[in-house]
């Protein structure tokens, strides 16, 4: 293992991506590590905000029809700009709502208990907004929450694929999984997933938050039923940007569980009939008017993705995270900290995962420093080194920020204790 500076700008110097910094506003002194929590702003996004503002200030209503983006089409463009970071048909996306409503819209349209089939599975490990929504669905369709299973976790950190594999009983009518989890950052095998799923007739969809725009994905080769995900981690879309869905094609046509005139296929739309025809593509999953003014910094973000290519983004993550990881084990050993995601490249999603009895104030003294992570409770620290915008450099220098905050005990002057907002 090389630990020279001189190695990481050599690195830097390799990096086929590195033009793409320079699309974003980086803050000042700060090494930015928690693109897997709020991207940053690229200049492209900034430009698309723009742009649609001014589409309202030039055409106001007729904006829904006129100028380079109309409005009424937008949601569907943004998803067929979206199909090669999952793997799906442009007509398999849409962008809309929000992570925790496309949930439940998902759960409310392919939930269909039916027989000894009533239950939903789902595991212990997932973010806590998805558990709350399947809970809710479950009490809306007349069961208590004891018809969610949820798959333990060994190691407090993994899934096991074989222990989600057999708690797929026949009861069980519907299974929503992370893709990757969000405090470890282990990736599941979806495919195997999906496979095993369909064998026992259970319909399976799949939280991408974790993963989209950092590792590639093939959701229609494997058949997933849906997925759903935030736009504002990896792919930059910005605070409270609107969401996105997929269903595959084989569900097109079927009503939505939660109806709004926006389901509707378009040509119908403005009959302004009590009669819903849905749209015959993942359209038919939105509900009302779109949120224009937060889905707009897409379309720069989006272009980005696609003059990137998932797969460079992916290559360069994998050496970044890996990198990483080697310098925290051959300068931080002894200094109690654990590397608690999967060290595999085929398992290991986009952020690298310390554990450390004192994480909660490690954290406040890297910001403080400069770096930022974030902390996840109890005692977890998460660093996204992102294949757009960090760099090689930034990571040797957050090992040796970090390993001076150690030896000089730095993180003895904060409180062990997360803010309101972690
Ligand atoms: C895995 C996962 N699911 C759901 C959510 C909640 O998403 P939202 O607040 O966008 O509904 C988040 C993050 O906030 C998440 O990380
Ligand atoms: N959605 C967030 C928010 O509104 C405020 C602060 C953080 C978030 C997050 O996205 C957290 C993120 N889902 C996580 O993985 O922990």
């Amino acid at each position: 293992m090389n630990t020279e500076k001189t190695y990481a700008a050599y690195l830097d110097q390799q990096d086929d991506l590195k033009s793409f910094r320079d699309e974003f506003y980086i803050p000042n002194n700060t090494i930015y590590f928690d693109g897997n929590s709020l991207g940053l702003l690229s200049k492209r996004a900034e430009q698309s905000v723009e742009s649609i503002l001014n589409s309202w200030k030039r055409y106001a209503i007729d904006g829904w029809s006129e100028g380079a983006q109309p409005w009424y089409y937008l949601s569907e463009k943004l998803g067929s700009m979206s199909c090669e970071l999952v793997g799906a048909e442009p007509e398999e996306v849409v962008v809309t709502g929000s992570t925790t409503t496309n949930l439940h819209q998902l759960v409310a349209s392919f939930y269909n208990p039916e027989g000894r089939k009533t239950k939903i599975l789902a595991d212990e490990l997932n973010f806590p907004s998805d558990i709350y929504a399947l809970k809710s669905q479950l009490k809306l369709k007349g069961y208590d929450t004891s018809h969610l299973i949820q798959v333990k976790s060994q190691d407090g950190n993994t899934l096991n694929t074989q222990s989600i594999i057999a708690a797929m009983t026949d009861d069980v009518a519907l299974i929503v999984l992370p893709s990757v989890l969000y405090r470890s950052g282990q990736i599941l095998d979806m495919k195997t997933l999906t496979y095993e799923a369909h064998k026992r007739g259970i319909i399976i969809g799949f939280d991408l938050c974790h993963s989209i725009g950092s590792i590639p994905h093939h959701l229609s080769e494997w058949g997933v039923d849906f997925a759903f995900w935030c736009n504002y981690k990896h792919l930059n879309g910005g605070p409270g940007s609107v969401a996105s869905l997929y269903v595959n094609k084989k569900h097109f046509g079927n009503e939505p569980g939660l109806a709004g005139w926006f389901s509707s296929d378009k040509e119908k739309q403005f009959d302004m009939e009590h009669t819903l025809t849905p749209a015959q593509n993942a359209g038919a999953y939105q509900i009302g008017t779109p949120h224009l003014l937060s889905s707009a910094p897409l379309l720069g973000t989006l272009e980005l993705f696609q003059e990137a290519g998932i797969k460079r983004v992916r290559e360069k993550s994998l050496r970044l995270t890996n990198y990483l990881m080697e310098l925290i084990e051959a300068e931080l050993s002894g200094y109690g900290f654990t590397i608690a995601n999967p060290k595999d490249d085929a398992a290991r999603g986009g952020h690298v995962f310390l554990e450390h009895k004192e994480a909660a104030r490690i954290c406040k003294a890297l910001k403080t420093d400069g770096v930022i992570p974030d902390f996840r409770t109890p005692n977890g620290i998460r660093l996204a080194p992102v294949a757009l915008y960090n760099t090689f450099r930034e990571v040797w220098q957050t090992v040796k920020i970090l390993k001076t905050i150690m030896v000089e005990e730095r993180y003895n002057k904060f409180e062990n204790k997360r803010g309101v907002i972690a």
